[in-house]
């Protein structure tokens, strides 16, 4: 376990204040970033309080990536392929998990992400790009419409404000995600665990959390199965993974984020955003977004669950999660 792990609220309040009692320079937002802190839909761009950038890679079609559109609200800045970056890279090629113990180094520094295709992820240099304080994210699930439910796989906002929030920065996450319209169901379907996260210290303490957190959530899925295998529920597979017309690209490896919006309504999630109670899920189709991007018509289809339901099995899920512990506790 990490040093520091039970230290209060109050003990990390007081980690950033100087002799004099004041918050260190770190807390100043940088010249030209929003003395409030955070930037909300519809604020003036680029007053975001912390530095965010990004390595992109041209793989997605710029109307409907994340990272293009934090460019275009002038949240994020382009590198190069050569540049390296001070802060916190939260990438693939991480070595330890995004940690509360990286608060200084987002706050002073920033983070950055790779803004390219899963399915691409191997013509990636990653020698040339990245820095010293390499990131992966710990268990997360993506509430993204193209992968939405899907865990790990996160998009570039997602992945940004997954790293803020662990951090201890929630109001940065939520100001960033306030610029999608399924943003803040990231931040609900994930809330508990980002919570876990930070609670912890460091990259040590933060996989010990999910090592649990997994374990758990196995554990009742092997126990729900067991007390009622026909339930259909399960039988439905991940219902998480919504089949309507917009959801065509929303194969495992499909990097295009599309902006419409699959809110969920009168749906409860649990840990793993699965759908635990509600008898429809309403697929709305909009884009709330103020940019061009995408059609607007909106759309709203009352789909029965056991109609929304793809194949996927929820045992891959399961399986994979196995793989996971057995790889962490390796
Ligand atoms: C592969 S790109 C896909 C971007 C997507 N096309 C979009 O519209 O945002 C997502 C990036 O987010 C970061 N990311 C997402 N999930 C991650 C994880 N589990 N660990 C480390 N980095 C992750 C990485 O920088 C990764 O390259």
């Amino acid at each position: 376990m990490g040093k520091g792990k039970n230290k209060t609220t109050e003990d990390k309040g007081s980690k950033f204040r100087g002799s004099n009692g004041h918050k260190s320079k770190q807390h100043h937002f940088r010249k030209g970033r929003s003395e409030g802190g955070v930037q909300h839909k519809g604020e003036k761009a680029n007053s975001f309080p912390v530095k965010l950038a990004m390595w992109d890679f041209d793989h997605c079609d710029p109307k409907k990536c994340s990272g293009k559109k934090l460019e275009r609200l002038g949240l994020i800045r382009n590198m190069r392929v050569g540049q390296k970056f001070s802060g916190i890279v939260v990438s693939p090629n991480g070595k330890g998990v995004v940690c509360p113990d990286d608060r200084e180094l987002v706050e002073t520094n920033g983070c950055a992400v790779v803004e390219c295709s899963w399915a691409r992820i191997e013509e990636i240099p990653f020698s040339r790009i990245g820095g010293k304080h390499e990131r992966l994210l710990p268990y997360l699930v993506a509430a993204n419409p193209v992968n939405y439910g899907r865990p790990w796989k996160l998009n570039c906002v997602e992945a940004i404000a997954a790293c803020l929030a662990i951090v201890g920065h929630m109001e940065w996450a939520e100001a960033l995600l306030d610029n999608f319209s399924w943003g803040r169901t990231f931040l609900d379907i994930n809330r508990e665990l980002l919570g876990v996260y930070a609670s912890c210290t460091d990259s040590e303490s933060v996989q010990v959390a999910q090592k649990k957190w997994l374990e758990q959530i196995e554990e009742e899925a092997k126990h729900r199965k067991e007390r009622a295998p026909d339930e259909d529920l399960w039988m439905l597979g991940n219902v998480n993974r919504k089949k309507h017309a917009d959801d065509q690209e929303s194969d495992e490896d499909s990097d295009e984020d599309t902006e419409s919006t699959n809110d969920s309504e009168e749906v409860q999630y649990d840990n793993l955003g699965n759908v635990i109670s509600g008898g429809k899920i309403e697929v709305e189709s909009e884009d709330s977004d103020e940019d061009d991007e995408s059609d607007t018509s909106e759309t709203e289809n009352e789909v029965p669950i056991h109609e929304t339901a793809n194949n996927r099995d929820i045992d891959s899920d399961i399986s994979k999660i196995s793989k996971n512990i057995q790889h962490l506790s390796a």
